[in-house]
């Protein structure tokens, strides 16, 4: 690394410390290159996913779900909490650890700032520093939307996720504004440790992206266990008072008020370019503000690549990690891996049981004009699965949609205990060419969950042979 007073000269340059961009850093510093990471905040090293994002939310998943009706909900909470903070707190110190101990990498802490296509502003507690850079990649992430709600983005009971997860105090009514992945972790998170949840959703149902059948299950679980959901709620107005908040709603026409200590903001994230100065380096962004990209993520400047949520890809902590192995094949590789190669790509909402999907659902398999068998079983009834009695967690569904010409697994919605891993294990399938009767004929290690496989995927409730 060349340096002068407040000024370096690197290879490598990443400007926020995201999934995908630590592991560029990480890989071409054990190669030997010269790497400099910013990030502008000290309880931030390793991004949102280990700090303030998957890791604390699943934690708080696990701990609310082992509360006994018995234990104090403010004492159970504030203890889970100290405890999530723990994890987070080791997690980011091995971040900063990892990669500020390989020799030719260093981790800078400030908000940094293009001045130029190749050179960066970091503003550190030190004092300015200047780096210039070979290759430059922008993995900032995204932040939460405030909706445009009146009195909502300068209320004091209003939080963000990060906010939320750091209360050591329990609210005992959280309002939720947004029923997608974040709204509805959270909603079922905080009714097991003992909040009155009311979840508001302005689209006309939560699970909309799911086929009716799943649809109705998974809010009846999250309706069961005491969830408040409102659909097709008009949030109208949000008003502070001594000791809470009251918030106005349309739904159905009529108009009512629901009172509440906390408000989350949970109507989705937008990717992080404020302040960034992209600008002055001619980096384009698209009309939805993520920074643009070809499939190799490279931005309008060639040698420039974002990754993660700030290319305005989805919003998973795995995508970030695999824009990391695109961009590696353009910096060390044979530049031939593409964002358009991802097939089958899982995704998990992890309320209790978790919902897992991949590939296309009912609805979208007959809107693509395939002539399709769906197989599916309450989890209560498949004899094979033993594992979710033994577990106590019976509720949910399985769900495959099969090719009826090729016997092609096109697509499953797994409700069920251990869904989080089994989508894995289907995506697989389906990436290899396995097909629906194979999977349903292997041998599995029993008791397990993916057992279950040997019964779901022979129950065929609608075939259009039939
Ligand atoms: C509450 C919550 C739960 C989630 N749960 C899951 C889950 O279970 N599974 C899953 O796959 N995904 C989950 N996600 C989404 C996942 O966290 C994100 O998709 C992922 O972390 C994005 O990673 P990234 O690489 O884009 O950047 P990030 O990890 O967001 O990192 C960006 C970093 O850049 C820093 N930064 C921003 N601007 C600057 C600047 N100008 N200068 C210096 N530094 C800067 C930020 O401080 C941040 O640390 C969750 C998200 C949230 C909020
Ligand atoms: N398990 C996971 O993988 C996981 C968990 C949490 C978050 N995430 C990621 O984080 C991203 C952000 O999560 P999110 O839930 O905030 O976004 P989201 O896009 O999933 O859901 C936002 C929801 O808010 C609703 N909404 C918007 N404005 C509203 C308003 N004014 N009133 C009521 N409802 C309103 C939208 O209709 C939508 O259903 C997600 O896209 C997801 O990729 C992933």
């Amino acid at each position: 690394m060349q340096s002068m007073q407040n000024s370096l000269r690197v290879d490598l340059l990443v400007v926020g410390f995201g999934k995908g961009g630590k592991a560029v850093a990480g890989a071409m510093a054990r190669l030997g290159k010269q790497v400099v990471v910013v990030e502008q905040s000290d309880q931030m090293y390793g991004g949102t996913c280990p700090n303030v994002g998957c890791v604390p939310t699943k934690a708080l998943v696990h701990e609310a779900g082992n509360r006994r009706t018995s234990d104090v909900p403010q004492e159970w909470y504030e203890r889970a909490v100290g405890e999530v903070h723990q994890i987070t707190s080791l997690f980011r110190q091995g971040n900063f650890d990892g990669m500020n101990s390989l020799e030719t990498a260093t981790v800078l802490t400030g908000h940094a700032e293009f001045t130029d296509e190749r050179t960066v502003r970091v503003d550190t507690l030190d004092g300015p520093v200047t780096v210039t850079a070979e290759n430059i990649l922008i993995n900032t992430g995204s932040t939460p939307v405030i909706p445009d709600i009146p009195g909502l983005r300068d209320s004091k009971y209003l939080v963000t996720s990060t906010e939320l997860i750091h209360r050591t105090e329990l609210p005992k009514r959280l309002a939720i504004v947004g029923g997608g992945y974040l709204g509805v972790e959270f909603a079922a998170i905080y009714r097991r440790f003992g909040s009155e949840v009311t979840l508001f959703e302005s689209g006309s149902a939560i699970f909309d992206r799911e086929d009716d059948d799943i649809a109705v299950v998974a809010e009846k679980i999250l309706v069961d266990e005491g969830i408040e959901i409102v659909t097709g709620a008009n949030v109208t107005e949000v008003r502070d008072g001594d000791t809470g908040v009251t918030i106005t709603y349309t739904n159905d026409g009529r108009e009512q008020v629901l009172s509440a200590d906390v408000v989350l903001a949970a109507a989705g994230r937008r990717p992080a370019t404020e302040g960034l100065g992209l600008a002055a380096a001619g980096v384009r962004t698209t009309s939805g503000g993520a920074v643009e990209v070809d499939e190799y993520l490279r931005t309008s400047c060639p040698h420039i690549f974002a990754l993660g949520d700030v290319n305005g890809g989805p919003q998973f902590t795995y995508i970030s990690l695999d824009d990391s192995r695109i961009v590696l094949d353009q910096l060390i590789g044979d530049g031939k891996r593409a964002t358009t190669d991802r097939v089958a790509v899982p995704r998990t909402l992890f309320m209790t049981p978790p919902l897992a999907n991949v590939g296309l659902n009912e609805t979208e398999a007959r809107a693509a004009g395939y002539r399709i068998k769906v197989a599916s079983q309450p989890v209560a009834e498949i004899i094979s699965m033993p594992r979710a009695y033994v577990v106590h967690e019976t509720r949910g569904v399985m769900k495959f949609v099969i090719d009826l010409a090729t016997d092609e697994i096109l697509g499953a919605t797994l409700l069920s205990v251990d869904a989080q891993e089994l989508i894995n294990l289907v995506a697989l399938a389906m990436r290899s060419g396995v097909k629906a009767s194979e999977l349903r004929d292997a041998v599995y290690t029993h008791p397990s969950s993916s057992e279950a496989f040997n019964d779901v995927i022979g129950a065929v409730v609608r075939s259009d042979d039939f």
